[in-house]
């Protein structure tokens, strides 16, 4: 396989992507570099799993192609595991990551550090024509810093320092992000389909 479709329109995750498969030897294209516009899916599942198999099935079948998908989000203890599922529309429909982000702060303002745990969860779905549906999940542990931190990653990052660190994903390199992050731990679960594929 040299190319594989991935049924997102997030920038982040396809950049993460892109990054991670290139030691596969693997093109990503994402739903932002079809010819034609593609119709947002309605994630109308529960849980991570429904919502990746809802999107990843929802093109393979379109197209007649294999399609790998991602959900994922932020799963905050103190919070009863919001944003979860819901952690691109916390703070609306709209998906704005700052005010996510700002939302997940003022929600925290009162909660000692030791009770800020946290963990980033991303289920990966492989929608083929002809096969059944397999989905692989990943996480990645740590806590909610006081303030935000950091440039680089995406969505909710400049707030999230993963398990033993004590800076934030935001400020990790790409290559650090990669190394721990979610995705990665959903990721490697694919490399024997990957070799095959
Ligand atoms: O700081 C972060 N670092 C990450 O590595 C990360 N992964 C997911 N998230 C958050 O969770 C939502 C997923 O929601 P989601 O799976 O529905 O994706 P999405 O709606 O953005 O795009 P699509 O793939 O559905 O097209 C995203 O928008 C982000 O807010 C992350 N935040
Ligand atoms: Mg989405």
């Amino acid at each position: 396989m040299n190319e594989l479709v991935i049924a997102t329109k997030n920038e982040g995750k396809v950049r993460e992507f892109r990054e991670m498969f290139s030691k596969y030897g693997i093109e990503v294209k994402s739903l932002l570099e079809f010819d034609e516009p593609i119709e947002d899916i309605e994630e109308t599942g529960t849980t991570f799993t429904e919502n990746a198999t809802i999107k990843a099935e929802a093109i393979s079948k379109q197209y007649n192609i294999p399609v790998l998908a991602d959900d994922s989000g932020l799963e905050v203890d103190a919070l009863e595991g919001a944003p979860g599922v819901y952690s691109a529309r916390y703070a609306g429909l709209e998906k704005n990551d700052q005010k996510n982000l700002d939302k997940v702060l003022e929600n925290m303002k009162d909660v000692p550090t030791d009770q800020r745990t946290a963990r980033f969860v991303c289920a990966v779905a492989v929608a083929r024509p002809d096969h059944d549906t397999f989905v692989k999940i990943g996480t990645c542990e740590g806590h909610i810093a006081e303030e935000p931190q950091g440039e680089h990653g995406f969505g909710y990052d400049p707030v999230f320092i993963p398990q033993g660190s004590q800076r934030t994903l935001a400020e990790y390199t790409s290559e650090e992000k990669n190394a721990i992050s979610h995705r990665h731990n959903a990721i490697i679960q694919l490399e024997e389909w990957l070799k095959n594929a």
